[in-house]
């Protein structure tokens, strides 16, 4: 098992940092003058829409590509310079990337013998993401959800305090999914930096602790999960009550706005369960339902990221010029 960090372990020990990093590809700019940090102890979630610019900033962060300007660092230091970079930065880019005719097991073998790693490493990485049983399969012979247990397997072989896991959830059924939650949270509680990148608001929120999204290349957000939430999703709440003239009054006069939905319950927008109750127990009012509800937190980041995948959509195609016949 990987040893707990230190508390206290310095942030800028483990932090990833990226100051106005920009990465040009012909006329695309993939990555626009992006500033931010990656801090330790949590999960941020990387989020965007296709081509937003994600994988692109992962690479530059594991050095793989140079950036047109602005710098990328772990612990302070760009990963090319890093002496042992598995010890300080495990990764999962491309599952798909391991040589399919070598076991799992001989695949990480070769990977701890390269990286001066103790083999030790290779069965404690194989039990913890489930694939003891298959070691000495070929890669090929896997399924989606095994290679990506297997790149996980791959970042965290040499117990590193920074892990970047692009797209970790793809390829896995809900019992691997939950299994990934619960192991990027310790992984966080442990004292690690840990950025994973995702479509999806509401997988994302779920796991992590913290949010950076990008759109077109930019930074839209850097925000606490929490906060996200609290800014985007605001309270609602859904009644139905015997008698909604009473109900319309007396919620009126105390500032709120309410609207009847289609099967004839009354969505109360800013308020909570709670105080919706105790203003109809007050006044005599019988409620036959009451639930809390949050406006959807996907639709709220679609909104955020709209003009951007607007942008990338809206290409001109005048009938004129249209490939299509
Ligand atoms: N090697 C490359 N050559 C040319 N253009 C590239 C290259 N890699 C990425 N791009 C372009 O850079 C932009 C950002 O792509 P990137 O893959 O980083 O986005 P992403 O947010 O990871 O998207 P997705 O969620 O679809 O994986 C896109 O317009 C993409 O076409």
């Amino acid at each position: 098992m990987p040893t707990p960090r230190p508390p206290g372990h310095a942030d800028a020990m483990t932090s990833i940092d990226v100051e106005e990093l920009t990465k040009e590809y012909g006329g695309t700019r993939a990555v626009d003058h992006l500033t931010c940090r990656i801090g330790p102890g949590r999960i941020t979630g990387f989020l965007g829409p296709n081509g937003a610019g994600k994988s692109t900033t992962m690479r530059l962060m594991l050095g793989l590509g140079r950036p047109t300007s602005g710098t990328a660092t772990v612990g302070g230091r760009p990963y090319a310079t890093l002496r042992e970079p598995l010890r300080t930065v495990g990764a999962l880019l491309d599952a798909q990337a391991a040589h399919g005719s070598r076991t799992a097991r001989d695949h990480l073998l070769h990977l701890a013998v390269s990286n001066r790693l103790p083999a030790r490493r290779v069965d404690e990485v194989l039990a913890e993401t489930g694939l003891t049983a298959v070691a000495r399969r070929r890669i090929r012979t896997f399924s989606l959800g095994m290679r990506q247990r297997l790149g996980i397997a791959t970042a965290l072989l040499g117990d590193p305090p920074v892990l970047m896991l692009d797209e970790p959830t793809n390829g896995l059924d809900p019992e691997g999914i939950v299994w990934i939650r619960h192991l990027l949270r310790r992984l966080a509680r442990e004292g690690r930096t840990v950025l994973v990148s995702s479509h999806l608001m509401n997988e994302v929120v779920t796991f992590a602790d913290h949010l950076v999204v990008l759109g077109r290349g930019r930074l839209l957000a850097d925000v606490p999960v929490a906060d996200f939430i609290d800014h985007h999703s605001p309270p609602r709440v859904r009644v139905r009550t015997s008698d909604p003239v009473r109900l319309r009054a007396v919620l009126l006069a105390r500032g709120h706005t309410l609207a009847e939905d289609d099967d004839g319950r009354w969505v109360v927008d800013g308020a909570t369960a709670e105080q919706i109750g105790s203003v109809a127990a007050r006044e005599g009012i019988p409620l036959l339902e009451l639930t809390d509800e949050r406006a959807s937190l996907e639709q709220a980041y679609l909104a955020l990221t709209a003009t951007e995948a607007e942008f990338t959509a809206a290409a001109p195609t005048s009938p004129a010029t249209s490939q299509e016949t």
